[in-house]
């Protein structure tokens, strides 16, 4: 019988994932996954969901490492079942390229992928003012296939769902016996947390099916990744921008800087046009307290904040904040039902 009321807020990719998780691994709880907006409405549905990452400063690499090959592994055998083509979840292989010699030769996760090397001087070549590069096969994770695959998972596993704006912590803490906040960047309104904050991108969807391998420039700044359906590409990172809508000055930018890559894209048609707000924040926050919530203490576990990278680390971060979950529970049982 299930005794403990959970509450996920976030149906993102983090907030999904989390909810996916208790509710298979924690039989003893009821989970129900409340949002204001859920796939195709979340930032997650626009990320092109390459697996990929950056360092964040203060996690210690083990730990950004098992949240990568947490990731990596349950995403991979999505996309070598039958299930693939509906999870929207492909295997996927590119060029990451670099003007300069980067800092770190490897990036932390270089031998979780598949095949990681050095690139060749002939493939350089096809790159001018590249100084270096590598090649690797990763993973492709769309996100307005994989949500709703992952909802009905959920749903499989007992979960409910429930579409509300949630003002704030203390509305729910009559009604559940531990929060799980997976609230991206609304966290800010919803806890105050001033360190989360809007990281804009903005990237074009374009027709351009001959396109088979993603390209990267190191800096982040412009990369081309080939889908399902269309080719992504972009981008932006725009700190502390807020705006939602298109600017013409970014998409000329993106168009420019992308044929210069891949001067066949001069040829493609563009579909479309999508602008996302990154929750950017110095380190992801997944971490557990307890709060007094309406008279009484409640548990409140956290997994937010993961800025450009959180269809990489979804995965891997929910499964911490199952372990968060269980400790808490260990540590304060509700009361009159355990
Ligand atoms: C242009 C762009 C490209 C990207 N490409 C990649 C990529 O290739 N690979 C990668 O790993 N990452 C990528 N990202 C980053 C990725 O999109 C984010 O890290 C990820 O979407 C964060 O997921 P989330 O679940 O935390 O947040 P979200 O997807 O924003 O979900 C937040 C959820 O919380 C809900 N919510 C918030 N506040 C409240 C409230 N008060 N009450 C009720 N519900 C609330 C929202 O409705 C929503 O359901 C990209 C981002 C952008 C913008
Ligand atoms: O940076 C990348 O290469 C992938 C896209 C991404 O994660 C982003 O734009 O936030």
């Amino acid at each position: 019988m299930k005794t403990v009321r959970v509450a996920v807020v976030g149906a993102g990719v983090v907030g999904v994932s989390t909810a996916v998780c208790i509710a298979e691994a924690l039989p003893l709880c009821s989970v129900t996954l409340i949002a204001d907006r859920f796939s195709p409405d979340t930032t997650s549905d626009g990320a092109a969901g390459i697996l990929f990452a950056a360092e964040f400063p203060d996690v210690p690499i083990a730990t950004q490492r098992r949240w990568f090959r947490s990731s990596f592994r349950h995403l991979l055998a999505i996309a070598q079942s039958e299930e693939a083509p509906e999870a929207g979840v492909t295997l996927s292989s590119g060029w990451q390229i670099f003007k300069e010699l980067p800092e770190t030769p490897k990036p932390f996760w270089w031998d979780l992928v598949i095949g990681f090397r050095a690139m060749t001087s002939g493939e350089l070549r096809r790159f001018p003012g590249h100084a270096c590069g590598q090649f690797f096969t990763t993973l492709k994770c769309e996100c307005r296939s994989y949500l709703p695959w992952l909802q009905r998972r959920f749903r499989g596993a007992g979960g409910r769902v429930e579409r509300r704006r949630v003002g704030s912590l203390q509305e729910l803490g009559g009604d559940f016996d531990l929060l799980v906040n997976c609230s991206g960047l609304g966290s800010r309104a919803l806890l105050g947390d001033m360190q989360v904050e809007p990281v804009r991108g903005q990237v074009l969807q374009v027709e351009a099916p001959w396109l088979q391998h993603f390209i990267r420039d190191g800096d982040g700044k412009t990369y081309i990744y080939p889908g399902v359906r269309s080719v992504t590409i972009g981008g932006t990172r725009q700190a502390g921008d807020w705006r939602l809508g298109e600017d013409q000055t970014d998409t000329e930018g993106i168009v420019e800087r992308c044929r210069r890559l891949e001067p066949s894209l001069s040829r493609a048609k563009v579909l479309g046009c999508w602008v996302g707000l990154r929750p950017g924040r110095r380190n992801p926050r997944v971490e557990k307290e307890l709060l007094q919530l309406g008279g009484r203490r409640v548990p409140v576990v956290h997994n937010y904040g993961h800025g450009g990278w959180g269809v990489t680390l979804a995965w891997g971060t929910a499964v911490d904040a199952v372990e968060l979950v269980r400790q808490s529970l260990q540590e304060t049982p509700p009361r009159s039902k355990l």
